[in-house]
């Protein structure tokens, strides 16, 4: 068998290996001459799948190491007999430390505190019910839209996106892109949606960019910067537009959900989904392959200040003034979409919250339900 793979995808030698010969390309030069004599493919969310990739190929199943499907023609796959599978919540984890860590850091630089805050979560699939349950710990009040699991569950709890935009002070969006239907996602927050925010409202988008019009966010923050603004996620990434790039807050190449530990679980995902549809058994398993965290254990004594003690646990295992002070340095050096695409390729390894264990020796100040609602482990030892 011939597997074709993103380059940016880890442990493919580790799991598709015994399937046969692996030949590696950058996402954006995976086309359909590369594709025509190979029977696996294997792709992150840069590489568009449809009918002028694989027309005339001889690919029978198509993996995504990622949660997003946008860049596939799902039709397509299905009417040429192609196998499919995407990796769910696969990263998700790890998109909701980058939305904690741009919170902490949007807390300290503002002086207010996550704590009684209102926080409207836009999409509660994976990422969204994962953020929500975080911050359940923290007394922060959620509130929570999404219309299509309100409509099939009969949740009363869910409120429509313009009750949440009225009455929350930080607004996360973790919707996937879907451009038709009655619950299309392009440009859900449009112009109207976007002027209506309150000033001091915290925007933050990690979900995808077109979710947000791009122009009309500019346009509100070049009349008033009078908004709180995180994106990971734009318009026409790599070429993402520069001067929307200048005024939001923090500013990163869509790296959210680019822990390794996320990586690796999307890999193993498709793995197990090829593996099904080949009728051969899954035996590789990424508990035997994962690598050791770089950073295990934190030790606090009793006379680490609670906020102070929370915000060095957070830096130390991920802190995502690295990955906006990286961009801004790629983009500055290669322009815009080449320094956004080489900065993902040569992205740094980062390690989830969960993988760092936080041992405590006096829970002062609600220290412990805040470090637990951030994800990480923590032990209470008094010796
Ligand atoms: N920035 C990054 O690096 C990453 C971005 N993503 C993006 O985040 C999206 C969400 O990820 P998951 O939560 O894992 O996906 P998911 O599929 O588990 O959840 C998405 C949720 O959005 C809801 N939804 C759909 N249309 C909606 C609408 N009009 N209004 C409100 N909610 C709506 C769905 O009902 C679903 O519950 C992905 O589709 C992907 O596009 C995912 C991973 C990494
Ligand atoms: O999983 C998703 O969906 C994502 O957005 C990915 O984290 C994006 O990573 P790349 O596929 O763009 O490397």
């Amino acid at each position: 068998m011939r597997i074709l793979v993103d380059e940016n995808i880890p442990l493919a030698d580790e799991f598709f290996g015994e399937l046969g010969e692996i030949t590696r390309l950058p996402g954006r030069d995976i086309d359909a001459a590369a594709v025509r004599d190979q029977d696996l493919l294997v792709v992150r969310s840069i590489t568009r799948v449809d009918a002028a990739l694989l027309d005339g190929s001889r690919v029978r199943f198509v993996g995504t190491c990622t949660i997003g499907t946008d860049h596939v023609d799902l039709d397509y796959l299905h009417e040429a007999g192609i196998g499919f599978a995407n990796a769910p919540g696969c990263n998700a984890d790890s998109v909701v430390d980058y939305v904690l860590s741009s919170l902490l850091l949007l807390a300290e630089e503002d002086g207010f505190h996550l704590a009684g805050k209102t926080i409207g979560i836009v999409g509660v699939g994976n990422v969204g019910s994962r953020l929500a349950e975080r911050l359940d710990d923290l007394d922060v009040e959620c509130l929570l839209c999404d219309p299509p699991r309100a409509e099939a569950e009969g949740r009363e709890d869910f409120l429509s996106l313009d009750a949440l935009l009225e009455r929350a002070e930080i607004v996360c969006l973790h919707t996937p892109l879907v451009t038709e239907g009655e619950h299309a996602t392009r440009h859900l927050l449009d112009a109207s949606r976007i002027e209506a925010l309150a000033p001091g409202t915290v925007l933050i988008n990690a979900g995808r960019g077109a979710c947000v019009d791009n122009q009309a966010l500019r346009v509100r923050l070049q009349r008033a910067s009078d908004l709180r603004v995180v994106l990971d996620v734009w318009e026409n990434e790599p070429g993402i537009d520069a001067a929307l790039y200048d005024l939001v807050d923090i500013a990163t190449p869509h790296i959210a959900g680019h822990s390794i530990d996320g990586k690796m679980r999307g890999t193993e995902l498709v793995y197990q989904a090829a593996m099904r549809q080949f009728g051969l058994p899954a035996r590789k398993k990424l508990g035997q392959l994962k690598p050791d965290p770089w950073l295990r254990k934190i030790v606090l004594t009793p006379w680490a200040p609670p906020l102070e003690a929370l915000s060095l646990c957070t830096r130390a295992c991920y802190d995502v003034r690295r990955d906006m002070l990286a961009f801004d340095r790629y983009r500055r050096r290669m322009g815009m979409a080449t320094g956004f695409d080489a900065y993902r390729a040569e992205y740094p390894l980062r390690r989830e919250f969960s993988t760092l264990r936080v041992e405590l020796k006096q829970n002062k100040g609600g220290l412990r339900d805040a470090l637990e609602g951030f994800g990480f482990k923590v032990k209470l030892s008094s010796k």
